[in-house]
């Protein structure tokens, strides 16, 4: 296997070929998934949740960011590794290029953002300087108390073409990969057509160019009730890795979101 790029899945997006990304927080677990396969590793600001146990992804610091960023940097052998900016580290396009210096230096290959059109400026300035950027819209974590919860998106018409125009802007502005979370499949089959940087979803349907996974809901180990688009992959007598290669096989061959882990308009 060698070293996954952003050509790498711009050319699945291409072939039509739908590739599975998983998050990871440590050394063993990027090793593991890397060499079962696992194209693209997320140092996720999930952390928060499934590591640190909290209720939401708000608490989580840039340092909790690098540490873990670190680890999965060393482990992660042919992955490229993704890493969240934590709430509020994005507020001004200075913050962003600080932040982003950090979580590179401590080994990203990529730095994911979320939000709209409102980060045109930063996801410029982070590209003219040599920094990959990933977008992310739908439901994004560190708004949920803007949102009132963990919520659908998107299901009016109105927030619809504004996550259609804000994917756009994203683009434009340089972002190289999306990430779409919890939004109906349609809208997220609209946006995955109109971009031509690859699409990665999460509760938005088989529809995106790749799915992405919480590694802890994987393998049963959500604290608390299991998002609806998650699913437990450790069964049939299945070790971790049985359960890296079965969540792979279901994505690439389509099984893997059904519309029981799906929402609709
Ligand atoms: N373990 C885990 N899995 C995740 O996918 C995840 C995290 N943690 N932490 C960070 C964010 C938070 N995420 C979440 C968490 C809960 C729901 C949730 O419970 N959603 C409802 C949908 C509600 C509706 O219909 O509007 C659900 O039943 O799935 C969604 C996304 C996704 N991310
Ligand atoms: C759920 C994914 C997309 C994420 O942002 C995270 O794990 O923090
Ligand atoms: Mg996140």
């Amino acid at each position: 296997m060698s070293k996954t790029t952003v050509s790498t899945l711009q050319q699945y997006k291409q072939d039509g070929k739908k590739f599975a990304t998983l998050t990871a927080y440590d050394a063993s677990f990027a090793k593991l998934f890397s060499e079962a396969g696992v194209g693209v590793l997320l140092v996720g600001d999930s952390l928060g949740m499934v590591l640190q146990g909290h209720a939401d992804t708000v608490p989580v610091s840039v340092d909790d960011m690098a540490y873990h960023v670190a680890s999965v940097s060393r482990g992660a052998v042919d992955a490229l590794v993704i890493a969240d900016m934590p709430f509020m580290s994005y507020t001004t396009p200075i913050q962003t290029y600080e932040t982003a210096t950090k979580l590179m230096q401590a080994g990203a290959n990529m730095v994911k953002l979320e939000g709209g059109e409102w980060l045109y400026e930063s996801i410029k300035g982070l590209t003219e300087r040599g920094v990959p950027v990933c977008g992310h819209l739908g439901l994004t974590p560190q708004s949920v108390h803007l949102f009132g919860g963990f919520k659908v998106q998107g299901r009016q018409q109105s927030q619809a073409d504004k996550l259609l125009s804000d994917a756009k802007a994203l683009e434009a502005a340089g972002a190289q990969l999306l990430v779409l979370e919890c939004i109906p499949t349609e809208l997220a089959a609209t946006i995955t057509q109109a971009l031509s940087i690859p699409v990665i979803g999460i509760g938005a349907g088989s529809v995106t160019d790749g799915q992405i996974l919480v590694m802890h809901d994987l393998i049963g180990l959500t604290p608390g009730k299991p998002p609806k688009f998650s699913k437990n992959f450790l069964t049939d007598g299945r070790d971790v890795r049985g359960a890296v290669a079965a969540y792979i096989d279901a994505v690439t061959d389509g099984s893997f979101p059904g519309p029981e882990h799906s929402f609709s308009s």
